[in-house]
This record gives structure tokens, sequence and C-alpha cells, in this order.
């Protein structure tokens, strides 16, 4: 028998007053999976995001998470239930170090009920918790890294910190709104086998890139969208392959980097 979807996306239409950001989207996610979604500037891919992790509310259609309706659930009530999200544009306590940052999502329930952090309760064993996170995402425990004030952490930590907070409670699905954007090439380069090694984990995963190349690594399969309709889904070669997604793409720079890499 084959497994049911873990994510389910049927007929997602938004509109923001006159602009129809999208419409009539529908796709699935295998267990396991990496999904990628490109699309040109302005194509719809945060709204999906938005829509899928209740942050937006669909103007019409319906999600379903394991099978289950998550469509009009507020967004700590969908992360409780195991499906997390980064930002692209990050929203970590600025303020605080980095490790406090997981601090608060090992208070939740989902954090507790699936054993994300060990002991009897007490703060200090969720400050060891957070640290043993930051270390699983490539924050050296014995340097000052992980306790340095996150205003002071360049790009590249702040992403792994978002991806670290999702880690914290104990993800089935994360979407990843552009993990790769502002990174340098070589933090790209470090960045994908730790994305790889979620998927390893057991980790499903979605990622929206403009960095087409690195994604075309890890995704398994592509879904490009264009003026917020679905154009595609398909291999990563399938999708290159196509002229309509040339067509949308015409001029671009990530995609000629990719056809010239091809
Ligand atoms: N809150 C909002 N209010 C009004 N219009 C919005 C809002 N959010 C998104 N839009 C519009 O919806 C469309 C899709 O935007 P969206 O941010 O989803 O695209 P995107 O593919 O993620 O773009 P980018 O690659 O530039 O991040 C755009 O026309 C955008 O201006």
């Amino acid at each position: 028998m084959t497994p049911a979807p873990i994510l389910q996306v049927d007929g997602i239409t938004k509109t923001f007053g006159g602009i129809i950001a999208l419409n009539n989207v529908s796709f699935t996610l295998n267990e396991g999976e990496i999904l990628g979604i490109i699309g040109p500037n302005g194509s719809g891919k945060t709204t999906i995001v938005n829509c899928v992790t209740g942050f937006v509310k669909a103007s019409s259609g319906r999600v379903l998470f394991r099978g289950r309706p998550i469509t009009g659930k507020p967004p700590h009530k969908i992360a409780q239930l195991g499906l997390l999200r980064t930002f692209q544009i990050m929203r970590p306590y600025y303020s605080l170090p980095a490790y406090k940052n997981l601090v608060i999502p090992l208070f939740s329930p989902r954090a507790r009920r699936t054993g994300g952090w060990r002991g009897g309760g007490k703060l200090g064993d969720r400050n060891t918790v957070g640290i043993d996170i930051l270390e699983e995402i490539g924050f050296e425990r014995d340097s000052y890294v992980p306790y340095k004030i996150t205003n002071t952490l360049p790009t590249g930590y702040l992403k792994r910190l978002e991806l670290a907070r999702c880690l914290a409670l104990k993800p089935e699905l994360i979407i990843c709104d552009e993990v790769f954007s502002g990174l340098s090439m070589s933090e790209i380069a470090s960045m994908v086998p730790l994305i790889e090694r979620l998927q390893m984990d057991g980790i499903t995963l979605v990622m929206i890139e403009h960095r087409l190349r690195e994604l075309f690594q890890v995704a398994n399969r592509v879904m490009v969208l264009n003026f917020g309709e679905k154009l595609m889904e398909g291999s990563a070669e399938e999708v290159m392959a196509d002229p309509r997604v040339r067509e949308a793409y015409f001029g671009s720079e990530a995609v000629e980097e990719v056809m010239n890499h091809a």
C-alpha cells in the first residue's frame, strides 16, 4: 500500500486585495523527501509557505498534514504538530545569547512530549539541550559562538539558528524559506550536507530557493510557480529542460548558471 502523503495541499488560492498571489495551487509531499519550490520573484513561494503554516489565511483550498485538516489553524498549533518553518527574514531573539533562542521552544508542549530535552525541567537542563542542538547544527560547543549575543552572529550562523529553532521541536516536516540566501559560496557548500543529514534523520523538507544549483543537489522533486500558478513539477532535469521554465526565468542569472554547469 502506498503511504499517505505527509502533506497534501489542495487548490490553495490567496488574494491580497486585487492581487492573486496564488491561484488554485495543489501539491503533495511524501514522507522523507525533499521538495524544492522555485519561481521568479513574486511568484507566490513565500505565500504558499505562509498559507500552509497558518501565518496567512488562504482565501480557499485546504491543507492536510498526515491526513488531518490544518487549514485555518494558527501557526503555533501547526508547529505543535511537528510542521515547522524557517523565515526568509529571520526573527531570532537578537538581544539574547544564541543558545537562549532554543530555551523558549524547549518549553513548548511538543518539546516536552517528544523528549526534546533531558532532565526534570530545570532551566539549566534546557540550556544544555539548547547547546546540544546548536552543536548538531554546526555551532562548535567549545567555541564562544553558541554564547554570543545573537545580533553579533554572521548570517551563516543565523540561518543555522533558524533551523535549530525548528529542531528543538523535533520536527517531522520543515519548510525552509531561502536558507541559502545571503550566504557565501562556502557557507552554502557547508549547508548542503546539513540539509542532507536532516533528511537522513527522517525529516521531510520543503525548500524554497533561488540558489538553484545547490537546491538541485538535494531536492528529490521540484515544483515551479509562476505568477501564482503551478507551472510544473518534476525532477531537476525535467524542470530545467522545460521551455516554459526557461521562459519564466528568462535572463535570470540563477538559471543561466545551472544551464552552464549542466
Ligand atoms: N501581505 C501582502 N499584502 C499584499 N500583497 C502581498 C502580500 N504578501 C505577498 N503579496 C503579493 O503576493 C505576490 C506573491 O508574493 P510572494 O512573497 O509569495 O512571492 P515570492 O515568490 O516569495 O517572491 P520572492 O522570491 O521575491 O520572495 C506578490 O505580488 C506580492 O507582492
